[in-house]
């Protein structure tokens, strides 16, 4: 999952990207960069890292103009390089264009290897890089025109901003997978992958960008086509369950209040006898909340949350997300000691937070330690923009949830049903992707799809 954010229209277009991709920092964390345009020239930087360590005043200041497109890399097709940081840009036909993609396409590998045959030369070993070469090729018959063309070629999950020199377009697929909204400032327009990025810069949101849509935004304003037919949506219910900022409102609904409705459903279904309930922090937090008052039991803070630590789980590497964990969540054994817990996490992804965090709970002398998951078991893998990659690092995929939780040395361990998990999104599951929980893939993926495979 990756992070987006575009501004046209504002004399500081590059520092109100800076915020932008600030309070998107949550979605990718591997790499941060933006593209800027006065009207007639484009300047770029980009770089492996966090927002605040890759850009300064002074980059800033070299990147002056009030139209900017900018991203935060969560890699899931290509490995963090500086090569693969976005935004990708290019100068083709004398027009310069930038773009940053957030989602995960399945079928850039036939795409790429179809170009290559006929001369192209990519740079990358990112999915999102053939876009930009069907833009160019269709580029005769207009932007708009290449852009809709490169949309019926494309399968799989994008939400795009694209910055020319005098304009900011952005497009989603017609399944509208990731979020992406539209906002106002002081005149000018933003775009972004959540509200909470309007929020901080004090933009007024205005709606989103509609699954299929082209929005090409100018100096005469704001201009929408159809780029694809879309029938049905397919939004990423995971973005609910984890990804997005509970403070955002995504898909038309706030992100906090779903994850809370989650908590409540597993206090309907599975109501347990401890002395407290905790959350994994952060995103554990919420549905939490939800448990601890729908049940009427107490909420605990058990385990402390480092702040000096992002997230664990978007994190590429295996040594990485392990140590990162520890430093991470430090258990309170004042609180602890000779307890009843129920532990409350938004997920059980490859299990490694709660394995390492429950053995630590344990060594605090809590009596019994329960486990609440606000999802259903992720047993299959997602190719639409989130690295649950093989089935056989995802825990649920070959293991029952006894074998979980006994490998977990828990007490108890109870998932979230998919009847409740749609309850909490309305009653209408029909909306939403639930590919990982279901294996019924809304965009068909062929087999042997992974994360390396624009490497060779
Ligand atoms: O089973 P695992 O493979 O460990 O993955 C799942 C965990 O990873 C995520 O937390 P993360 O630390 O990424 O982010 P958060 O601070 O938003 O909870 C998620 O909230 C779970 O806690
Ligand atoms: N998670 C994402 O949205 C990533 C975008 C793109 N697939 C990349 O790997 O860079
Ligand atoms: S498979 Fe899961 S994580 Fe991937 S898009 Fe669908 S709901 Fe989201
Ligand atoms: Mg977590």
């Amino acid at each position: 999952m990756c992070g987006i954010f575009g501004v046209f229209g504002h004399k500081e277009a590059a520092k109100l990207t800076y915020f932008g991709l600030y309070a998107l920092q949550h979605r990718g964390q591997e790499s941060a960069g933006m593209a800027v345009s006065d009207g007639r020239e484009v300047r770029e930087y980009r770089a492996l890292g966090l927002v605040p360590d890759v850009f300064d005043e002074e980059i800033l200041s070299r990147l002056p103009g009030h139209i900017a497109v900018g991203h935060v890399r969560y890699s899931t097709t290509g490995s963090t390089t500086v090569k693969n940081a976005q935004p990708f840009c290019v100068t083709h036909g004398g027009c310069t264009l930038a773009l940053a993609h957030n989602g995960n396409l399945v079928n850039a590998h036939e795409i790429r290897t179809e170009l290559e045959a006929q001369g192209s030369i990519f740079q990358t070993t990112m999915d999102s890089e053939v876009i930009v070469h069907l833009l160019a090729k269709a580029s005769r018959r207009g932007i708009v025109e290449a852009i809709r063309e490169a949309m019926e070629v494309i399968r799989g999950a994008y939400s795009v901003v694209l910055l020319l020199p005098d304009r900011l377009i952005a497009f989603r697929d017609p399944h509208g997978f990731r979020p992406l909204c539209l906002g106002m400032v002081n005149g000018g327009y933003v775009v972004s992958s959540e509200t909470c990025a309007l929020d901080l810069i004090q933009a007024q949101y205005l709606r989103d960008i509609r699954p299929g849509e082209i929005l090409v935004i100018d100096e005469n304003g704001l201009h929408s086509y159809e780029g694809v037919k879309s029938e049905a949506t397919a939004y990423c219910i995971f973005e609910f369950i984890y990804f997005a900022r509970p403070d955002s409102y995504i898909f038309g609904e706030n992100v906090y209040a779903f994850r809370k409705r989650l908590g409540q459903g597993l206090a309907r279904e599975r109501p347990l006898e401890v002395d407290f309930v905790m959350p994994f922090p952060d995103s554990g937090n919420y549905a939490a909340i939800g448990y601890a008052q729908a049940t009427g039991l107490p909420f605990e803070m058990g385990v402390i949350r480092n702040h000096y630590v992002g997230r664990t789980f978007i994190q590429p590497s295996a040594g990485m997300r392990d140590f990162s964990v520890r430093v991470k969540l430090n258990p309170v054994r004042e609180i602890l000691r000779g307890k009843r817990v129920a532990v409350v996490d938004d997920s059980l992804v490859r299990g490694t937070t709660s394995r390492t965090r429950v053995k630590a709970i344990r060594e605090t002398g809590a009596l019994e330690i329960h486990m609440l998951i606000s999802c259903p078991p992720i047993r299959y893998p997602c190719f639409y923009g989130i690295d649950f990659p093989t089935p056989g690092e995802l825990i649920a995929a070959k293991h029952s949830v006894e074998e979980i939780r006994r490998y977990l040395e828990l007490d108890g361990l109870y998932y979230l049903s998919l009847e409740g998990l749609i309850a909490a999104a309305g009653g209408d599951g029909k909306r939403f992707c639930l590919a990982c929980f279901t294996g019924e893939y809304p965009v068909p993926v062929r087999e042997g799809l992974r994360k390396d495979i624009l490497e060779r």
